[in-house]
């Protein structure tokens, strides 16, 4: 079990203080939503493939082996005599699914656990926005109309079926026209930091597309599965952004007699980012004033503006049905107190909270295949291979090249979230050891400008790349012996679990998920909890960072380092497990239907050739 040091606990203003816990008050107006109209509907787009293959063999496996395959009805949820034999109907809904669209670890979760829950034979769909025009995503020319205040606005829904996964893209200008071109940061705003004024439009657009799809889509991407998903479903919210979509559904479908046995459950990927608006804006919402209560919220920060607001999250935790967030830790930490809960504490201990931490992309993060470095290995090669690969990364960033020369490296988005400044302030407190490291990272300026720092002030020893850069994090993964993840909070962080997939051991900071996956000594070396106060560098952690690296630079090149190495390659990693337990969550909810999916065999590796190429 990991040692996990006593918590510095903040003060109630520390994450604030951070820049990351409100989204910005509205100053545009914005219009009223309603209910809206479906105006096209479309037949099956396309062929069968492996993954489709794969499910058909193994639903027949299960129709013999359970016998309990079930003929479902004609009509308004699903069309003809489909048969299938188990599982659920599952929409994810969120604003960043990789690889179409991702500035961190929420497009990461959206791109690996719907093909998860696929593989165990549900249908699963995800909605997300087409930030962009994806080569591979096709135009089902179903329309939708909203009623957005006194005008109508149409959205358009695109789609691809990848990995035994619905793909659906919600197309509107208020996603394309902001973000035309290279996604990364500019998804929620212009520049990190900073939002876009009609965000809760844009948000709201895409919950209530979202409610629209399962019953307006005719997709027929399986030969088990076609037709609309119907009403039926399970809706998994994930983050502040969709949090609309459990109040439209009580609000406006439910009493309609709409998605009656429909449930929602709602994940929790940062509780700093809640989407606090002036709360004069409720009334914008188009929602009844029923509501209001579960979005209201006084403001105990400073930033933008002390006092009462509304408050997203909040609404979305007390409307769905379920709440889960991405780590058992993490699940603890949030009720543990309003600095970790981030004022929103109150209200998860009453509807209590899931942690299931995450897994990770095994296909895209395979040292055996991986196309971004130049060795391919596996457990049995890895003390080769790695040598060579570090060579490749340090002449990839300008560095001496040398391998016996032990390399740490750092990704991550610069938020104080994720202590790039805190790893900074020690690194002279190390540099003299034989080290050399290595920083990638995009995010806050101020932090930007300390990363191209580093190579004039450790010229031989550091370098910062201040880019979004997805080769260069895979060689870094792959060439460094250690990562560094001086979190502040971590609901769970996916670097560590990449890290250990490749033969690098993590050092961490003792929160959130870094505590649930990386073991001390086993796997990794754990720093003990940080200072949440975002605003100053807490001596106490820089001290913790300089310290727990001159302990790992100890073992390097021993025969504890090789043990640990071995450690970290042989743990499974992957979805599996992680989308078993969503499973028994989300079935707990009782949906009409729903069913337990099959051990299935893992679609994903069989499915290389149907990736996403955006
Ligand atoms: N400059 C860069 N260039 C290339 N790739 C970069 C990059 N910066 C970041 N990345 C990539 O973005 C992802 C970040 O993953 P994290 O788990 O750290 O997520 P993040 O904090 O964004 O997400 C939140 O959601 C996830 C998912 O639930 C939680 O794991 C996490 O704790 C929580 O904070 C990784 O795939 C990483 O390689
Ligand atoms: O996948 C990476 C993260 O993506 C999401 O976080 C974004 C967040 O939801 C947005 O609101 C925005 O956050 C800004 C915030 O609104 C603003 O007031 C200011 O504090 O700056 C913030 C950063 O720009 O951008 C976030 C991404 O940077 C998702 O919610 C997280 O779980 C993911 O970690």
């Amino acid at each position: 079990m990991a040692a996990v040091a006593a918590s510095n606990i903040a003060s109630v203003s520390s994450l604030v203080k951070c820049g990351v816990t409100s989204g910005s008050e509205s100053k545009a107006p914005l219009m009223k939503f309603g209910l809206m109209k479906n105006t096209v509907t479309h037949n099956g787009l396309r062929s069968l493939n492996k993954v489709d293959e794969l499910r058909t063999r193994t639903m027949a496996k299960v129709t013999i082996r359970k016998a309990r395959s079930k003929t479902f009805k004609t009509g308004n949820a699903r069309t003809s005599e489909i048969v299938c034999s188990s599982g659920m109907n599952l929409i994810f809904v969120g604003t960043e699914v990789g690889p179409w669209s991702k500035t961190g670890g929420l497009g990461d979760v959206l791109g690996g656990l719907p093909p998860a829950m696929a593989a165990n034979g549900h249908r699963v769909m995800s909605v997300s926005p087409r930030y962009d025009q994806y080569k591979d995503a096709w135009d089902t020319k179903v329309t939708v109309e909203l009623q957005v205040g006194d005008q109508k606005e149409t959205v358009r829904f695109f789609h691809c079926y990848k990995r035994g996964v619905d793909r659906i893209f919600v197309d509107h200008p208020a996603f394309l026209e902001k973000v035309w071109g290279k996604t990364r940061s500019k998804i929620y705003g212009p520049i990190a930091g900073e939002d876009y004024q009609d965000n809760q439009l844009r948000f709201s657009l895409l919950c209530q597309a979202a409610l629209e799809a399962p019953r307006v889509l005719s997709l027929n991407s399986s030969k088990y599965f076609s037709g609309p998903y119907g009403e039926d479903v399970v809706f998994i919210a994930n983050d502040w952004h969709t949090s609309l979509l459990p109040c439209y559904l009580k609000t406006i479908y439910k009493p309609k007699g709409i998605y009656k046995s429909a449930r929602v459950a709602f994940c929790i990927h940062n509780i700093a980012y809640q989407g606090r608006f002036a709360f004069n804006d409720f009334s914008l919402l188009n929602l009844p004033d029923e509501l209001k209560s579960s979005f209201d919220f006084i403001d105990g920060y400073e930033k933008p503006t002390k006092g009462r607001k509304i408050n997203w999250m909040k609404a979305g935790i007390l409307e769905s049905d379920r709440v889960l967030t991405v780590s058992p830790y993490y699940a603890k930490e949030l009720v543990s107190g309003v600095d970790k809960g981030v004022e929103l504490d109150n209200i998860l201990r009453k509807t209590g909270i899931t942690g299931i931490v995450n897994g990770m992309d095994v296909q895209e993060w395979n040292p055996s295949t991986d196309k971004y470095i130049g060795v391919k290995y596996d457990a049995s090669t890895v003390l080769n291979a790695k040598p060579l690969l570090k060579e490749a990364l340090q002449a990839e960033v300008g560095l001496p090249v040398d391998r016996n020369i032990p390399v740490i490296g750092f990704i991550g988005r610069l938020e104080e979230q994720k202590g790039s400044d805190i790893l900074v302030a020690a690194i002279p407190q190390f540099i003299k050891e034989n080290v050399q490291i290595i920083v990638l990272g995009t995010g806050k300026k101020s932090m930007e400008k300390q990363l191209e720092q580093l190579e004039i002030l450790y010229p031989e020893k550091a370098r910062g790349v201040a880019k979004f850069n997805v080769p260069l994090a895979h060689m870094i993964i792959a060439g460094a012996d250690f990562m560094m993840i001086p979190s502040r909070f971590e609901p769970c962080g996916l670097i560590q679990l990449h890290a250990m997939r490749y033969g690098t051991l993590s050092i961490v900071a003792s929160t959130g998920g870094l505590v649930d996956t990386v073991k001390e000594g086993f796997t990794g070396f754990q720093m003990g909890s940080f200072n949440v106060e975002c605003e100053a560098v807490d001596p106490a952690d820089v001290t913790a960072v300089a310290t727990t690296v001159k302990r790992a630079l100890a073992i390097y090149g021993t025969p504890v380092f090789t043990e640990m190495i071995k450690s970290c390659m042989a743990q499974e990693l992957s979805w599996k497990g992680p989308a078993k337990k969503w499973e028994e969550v989300l079935l707990s909810l009782g949906v009409a239907g729903s069913e337990p999916g099959v051990e299935g065999e893992e679609i994903a590796p069989l499915a290389k050739e149907n990736v996403a190429s955006p």
